[in-house]
């Protein structure tokens, strides 16, 4: 045991091409994983969670190098790795992503992955005893025997018996899988498991004994573990520390109890917030994400978030309600994009459904404000007239005003990029606003603002 991790992410970075035309000629490029950096210690269990689509496969994909990474390096110090092994071309290394096939099958030995759906992980010709001993096999155990006492016994350890080395996989329920798999990713003695939503595949009446297996696991062979989920309730049972990812980007990083006590991101907050609890006296059920997972082929400026956070930063010159400066922010967005589609609008207003134009502009105006959550009139008196001034031009038609009005709206959080900066012992976070203040303030205040 040593104070190095066992694994150092630094910058890793995976960008997919986009490419287009005849010629395939590349325009731009999914920015899927963006620059994320975290330590893995000896026998620590790291969550990575967040909403679909943010990267965490990608993630998981490229440390392992099933998929080549666009830049940043995967240090890895499993035992037998140290800065002197030597590479294929002599120089030493110990980045996985320098490594030659020799030593990318040797990793792959040291560092096993779990996916979601143990189901199509499995031959179903073969037994899922052959299936793992296979692997034994591969990495050179010649002696069939051992071989077959080694899967036993492990089949042992998951929750399995002896005899089950004999039977096929559709004999098996969706969490027997999940045992197999795991039983199959701990065959080779590996110091590293990457396990991709082990649980979501899963009913919830079997999930609480899968991840308690997981613990017992990690805990008895001293593994390290990336456990990757959307769900932060999972990753509160069986990570030390978590690291929440948002549109390719790590933006906290943090000891479990700290972040589910003290989160310092907005984000983290709306996900904790989404954790059903049975408890009245909490407050964070009402954190509701609003808006659509931006592309990353086209990431928003500044903090990615800014686009759906709830607490997105006012400039000084306002002092308007939370809830509405992040509404009058959506409609901006939403003007600026062409997707407000007036018209359509109109004619749903059109109650008696004749064609004829009997709806007013002031009913018109009066249902977009609601349908973004705007208020009759903005207590800041020059935020109201501009944002009047737009629906004016909105419902005359005038789209192109519109958006240019509106756009005089701008918050700090889009003009330049929070970095993670440190917000206590090994907890770091990036947002404006809680880099040099106290916690986040309670979703309850917020809401009273
Ligand atoms: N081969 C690819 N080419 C282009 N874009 C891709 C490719 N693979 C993934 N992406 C994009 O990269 C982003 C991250 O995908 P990824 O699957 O890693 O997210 P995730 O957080 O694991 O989500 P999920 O839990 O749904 O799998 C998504 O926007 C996805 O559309």
């Amino acid at each position: 045991m040593t104070d190095r991790p066992l694994l150092s992410v630094r910058n890793l970075k995976k960008h997919y091409p986009i490419k287009e035309g005849v010629l395939s000629r590349q325009v731009g490029a999914a920015r899927a994983v963006d620059g994320i950096s975290f330590d893995i210690a000896q026998g620590e269990t790291l969550g990575l969670v967040g909403e679909s689509g943010c990267g965490k496969s990608t993630a998981a994909s490229s440390i392992i190098r099933l998929e080549e990474p666009t830049s940043g390096e995967v240090l890895f110090h499993g035992d037998g790795y140290d800065d002197t092994r030597t590479s294929g071309d002599g120089t030493t290394t110990n980045d996985v992503t320098e490594f030659d096939d020799r030593q990318l099958k040797a990793f792959r030995r040291d560092a096993q992955m779990i996916f979601q759906d143990p189901s199509s992980s499995f031959d179903p010709r073969q037994t899922i005893g052959a299936s793992i001993a296979e692997l034994l096999e591969v990495h050179g155990m010649t002696d069939k025997q051992r071989r077959r006492a080694i899967v036993e016994n492990l089949l042992g350890d998951v929750g399995l018996s002896a005899s089950d080395y004999d039977r096929y996989p559709h004999e098996f329920s969706g969490g027997q899988k999940q045992r197999i798999a795991l039983a199959r990713a701990l065959v080779l003695n590996p110091d590293l498991v990457i396990a991709d939503e082990p649980v979501s595949a899963l009913d919830v009446s079997i999930r609480a004994e899968i991840l308690s297996l997981v613990n017992d696991l990690q805990e008895k062979y001293g593994l390290s573990v990336l456990f990757i989920s959307h769900d932060l309730s999972v990753i509160r049972d069986v990570c030390d520390r978590v690291a929440v990812m948002y549109l390719g980007e790590i933006v906290e990083i943090a000891p479990t109890e700290e972040v589910f006590a003290d989160p310092q991101h907005p984000y983290t907050e709306a996900l904790l917030s989404a954790i059903p609890t049975p408890d009245p006296r909490n407050t964070r059920e009402d954190i509701e994400l609003k808006g659509k997972v931006p592309s990353p082929t086209d990431p928003p400026d500044g903090c990615r978030f800014h686009t759906r956070c709830h607490r997105v930063i006012q400039p000084d010159e306002y002092d308007l309600e939370q809830s509405h400066w992040r509404a009058l922010l959506t409609f901006r967005d939403r003007v600026v994009e062409g997707s407000v589609d007036v018209a359509k609008t109109r004619r749903a207003l059109d109650t008696d459904g004749d064609g004829e134009d009997t709806v007013s502009d002031a009913e018109l105006k009066h249902e977009l404000r609601t349908e973004f959550d705007l208020p009759e009139t903005l207590s800041d008196r020059s935020a109201e007239d501009t944002l009047a001034e737009a629906l004016d031009r909105l419902v005359a038609d005038d789209h192109d005003r519109a958006a240019e009005l509106l756009s005089t709206f701008t918050t700090p959080c889009e003009e330049s990029k929070p970095e993670l900066t440190d917000r206590g012992t090994n907890h770091q976070a990036s947002c404006f606003l809680t880099e040099n203040e106290a916690p986040l303030q309670d979703a309850a205040d917020l809401r009273a603002d």
